[in-house]
C-alpha cells in the first residue's frame, strides 16, 4: 500500500489542528524546490484494520512562506527538523545499507510496517531498494538491500555474509535497519561474531566505526534492548515506541553496543522446537525428539558459547521461557506464558546450584570473587540492560550503554513471594530493595532473605540438578541445557561487536 500523502494548507497561521500532532511527527524535512523551500512533515498514523494494528506514513508539504507565517510549523521544524540525510543513511561506495524485515517477530507486523511506513519514508529521503537481498550490492548510491526473512536462518545467514564481506572490503561501513525484536539483534550478533571471531586484529578493534551499525525498529514482543536504550529519552510528550524508533533512525547517533558472553561446559545443547522436516541434515551434533500431538520436533545442537545483549538466566526466568516454548504449551497461544507461570509458581522449585560472582574495576581488573552462601535458588539473572519489557524493570540501576553487567538473584521462596517480587519489578524495579524477615523456611540456606542485586563482571553458575528439566538456562531467549554438574560462565564482554543507533541524548550520556 502506498503512503498516504496529503498536502495540507495551513491557512490560519494559529490553526494547529491541521498539523499532525507532535507525538506522531517523525521528522520535518526542508527541501529546496526550484524557487522556494518546501517543508515536508512526515508522521506516523497508527490505527486498526480488521482487528489488527495498521500503520500509515503521512506526508504533508508546506511552502517556506507558509512556514514563516506559522509558529506551529516553525516549532515542529525546530523540534524535528532534519538537515539533509544523516551519514548512516548515505549508501555509496563506502557504505552499504540494508533493511531486514523479520516477518515472524512479535505479532508479525514487520512486513506491513515496511511496506506502509519504512519504504515510503526512505523514499522521501531519496532512498530506494536495489532489489537485492545480498549483503554485497554494487555500492550504488541511494539504494539499500532489502531482506524479507523466509525462515529462522535468514538473519543468521545475512550476518555471516556480512562478516565475510566486512573482511574482504575493510573500509566499507554497513548500516542495518532491523524490523524485529531482540531475536533479530541476537541472531545478528552471534552469527556476525562467530564468522568474524579469530579475524580481528587489535587495529580492527580500535576502529569501532568499522563495526556494523544496527538501527532497531521495535516490532518484536519484549523489545528489551530498544526499551532499555530509550528509557531515558525525554521529550515534551510521550510518543509511541515506533515513532521513537523512527526518530532515532533519522536523528540518532551511533554508539558501541555492550554485550556479554555465556560459555557452556562440554555437552551443553541448545533446545529448539521446529517443524523442520529434514532434521538429519544438521549433522552429527543434533538429536531430535518427535512430539506426537503437535508435529513439532525438539532439536538439540551442541554449543560452546553464545553472546547476548539482554539476559542470561537460570531458574524461574529460564524455566518460564523454555516451558512456554514447548509443544505442550505452544498450542495454547498467548495464554501459555500465564499457564506456565502459574504451574511454576505452584511448584516453586528451588534450583540446586553453586553461584560464584566476580567484580572488577572499570578497567576490567578483578577485585574479588565470592560465592553466594545459599546453594538453592529461585532466580539468578545477569543483565546489561534495565528492562526486559517496556514496563518490566529488572535492573533499575542500569543506564543505556553503561556496559555494566548486573546480577539479580533470590533464594527459595513460595510462589506468592516470587509473584510479589515480579510485581515490584513491574513497579519501576522496586524488587531490588525487597527484604523479608526471619530465618524461616525461605532463608534456610543461610543467605540473608531478600533480593540480591550486584554489579558483576562475571558469574559462574554450576548446576547440581540431576533432572534435565531443571538444567535449562536462557540466553536472550535461546534455551541451553547444561549437563549435570556443568558450569555456565557469563562474563562482561570488553570488546564491542556491533554498534547501535541511539537517541542523541543517550549518545551524549555514554561519552560524558
Ligand atoms: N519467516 C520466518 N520463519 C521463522 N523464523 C523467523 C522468520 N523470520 C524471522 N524469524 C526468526 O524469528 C525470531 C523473531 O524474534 P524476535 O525477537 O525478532 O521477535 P520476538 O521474539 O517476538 O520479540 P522479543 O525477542 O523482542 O520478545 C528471530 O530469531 C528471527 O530470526
Amino acid at each position: 500500500m502506498p503512503a498516504e500523502s496529503t498536502s495540507d494548507q495551513p491557512g490560519d497561521p494559529q490553526d494547529v489542528t491541521k498539523f499532525p500532532s507532535s507525538e506522531e511527527v517523525i521528522c520535518v524535512l526542508k527541501k529546496q524546490a526550484s524557487t522556494k523551500d518546501v517543508y515536508e512533515v512526515l508522521s506516523l498514523n497508527q490505527g486498526e484494520q480488521d482487528g489488527k494494528p495498521s500503520f500509515t506514513l503521512r506526508q504533508s508539504s508546506y511552502t517556506g512562506a507558509e512556514a514563516d507565517e506559522n509558529p506551529a510549523l516553525q516549532q515542529l521544524y525546530n523540534d524535528f527538523g532534519v538537515e539533509g540525510r544523516p551519514v548512516h543513511l548515505q549508501p555509496g561506495p563506502q557504505r552499504r545499507m540494508h533493511v531486514i524485515v523479520s516477518t515472524h517477530s512479535g505479532t508479525k507486523l514487520s512486513l506491513q510496517f515496511y511496506n506502509n511506513v519504512i519504504a515510503p519514508l526512505l523514499e522521501a529521503i531519496g532512498l530506494t531498494t536495489s532489489g537485492e537481498s545480498k549483503t554485497g550490492g554494487n555500492g550504488k548510491p541511494d539504494s539499500y538491500n532489502l531482506l524479507i526473512t523466509q525462515d529462522a536462518e535468514s538473519v543468521k545467514n545475512f550476518a555471516r555474509d556480512l562478516a565475510d564481506q566486512s573482511r574482504s572490503e575493510k573500509n566499507v561501513e554497513h548500516t542495518v535497519v532491523l524490523l524485529s525484536g531482540d531475536g533479530g539483534v541476537v541472531d545478528m550478533l552471534n552469527s556476525y561474531t562467530s564468522t568474524s571471531d579469530g579475524h580481528h586484529t587489535s587495529g580492527d578493534d580500535a576502529k569501532s566505526q568499522s563495526l556494523p551499525l544496527i538501527a532497531v525498529l521495535p516490532l518484536g514482543t519484549g523489545n528489551a534492548l530498544f526499551h532499555s536504550l530509550h528509557k531515558t529519552v525525554k521529550g515534551p510528550t510521550a510518543v509511541s515506541d515506533l515513532v521513537q524508533g523512527l526518530r532515532t533512525l533519522l536523528r540518532g547517533k551511533a554508539a558501541p553496543l555492550p554485550s556479554f558472553k555465556a560459555a557452556f561446559p562440554e555437552g551443553s545443547r541448545t533446545i529448539t522446537y521446529s517443524k523442520t522436516a529434514d532434521v538429519a541434515s544438521s549433522g552429527n551434533d543434533s538429536t531430535t525428539t518427535a512430539d506426537s500431538t503437535t508435529n513439532l520436533k525438539e532439536q538439540a545442537e551442541y554449543i560452546t558459547h553464545l553472546y547476548g545483549v539482554v539476559v542470561a538466566s537460570y531458574g524461574f526466568h529460564s524455566q518460564l521461557v523454555w516451558e512456554s516454548d514447548t509443544p505442550a504449551y505452544r498450542q495454547h497461544g498467548a495464554k501459555r506464558f500465564q499457564m506456565v507461570a502459574q504451574e511454576l509458581l505452584k511448584e516453586s522449585h528451588a534450583y540446586r546450584a553453586t553461584v560464584e560472582i566476580t567484580r572488577s574495576t572499570a578497567t576490567g581488573e578483578a577485585i574479588g570473587s565470592e560465592k553466594l552462601a545459599r546453594d538453592r535458588h529461585t532466580y539468578i539473572l545477569a543483565t546489561p540492560v534495565s528492562n526486559l519489557e517496556k514496563t518490566f524493570c529488572i535492573s533499575p540501576a542500569s543506564r543505556p550503554l553503561d556496559g555494566q553487567l548486573r546480577l539479580v538473584h533470590f533464594g527459595p521462596v513460595d510462589g506468592a513471594k516470587t509473584m510479589e517480587i515480579m510485581m515490584a519489578a513491574y513497579d519501576g524495579g522496586k524488587h531490588v530493595h525487597m527484604r523479608w524477615g526471619g530465618n524461616t523456611a525461605q532463608g534456610q540456606d543461610g543467605e540473608g532473605d531478600g533480593v540480591g542485586y550486584e554489579d558483576i563482571s562475571e558469574v559462574r553458575i554450576t548446576t547440581h540438578e540431576e533432572d534435565a528439566r531443571w538444567r535449562k538456562v536462557c540466553i536472550d531467549g535461546t534455551i541451553v541445557e547444561i549437563p549435570a554438574g556443568g558450569c555456565m560462565v557469563v562474563s562482561k564482554e570488553i570488546r564491542r561487536h556491533l554498534r547501535v543507533l541511539v537517541d542523541e541524548s543517550v549518545a551524549h550520556d555514554s561519552t560524558s
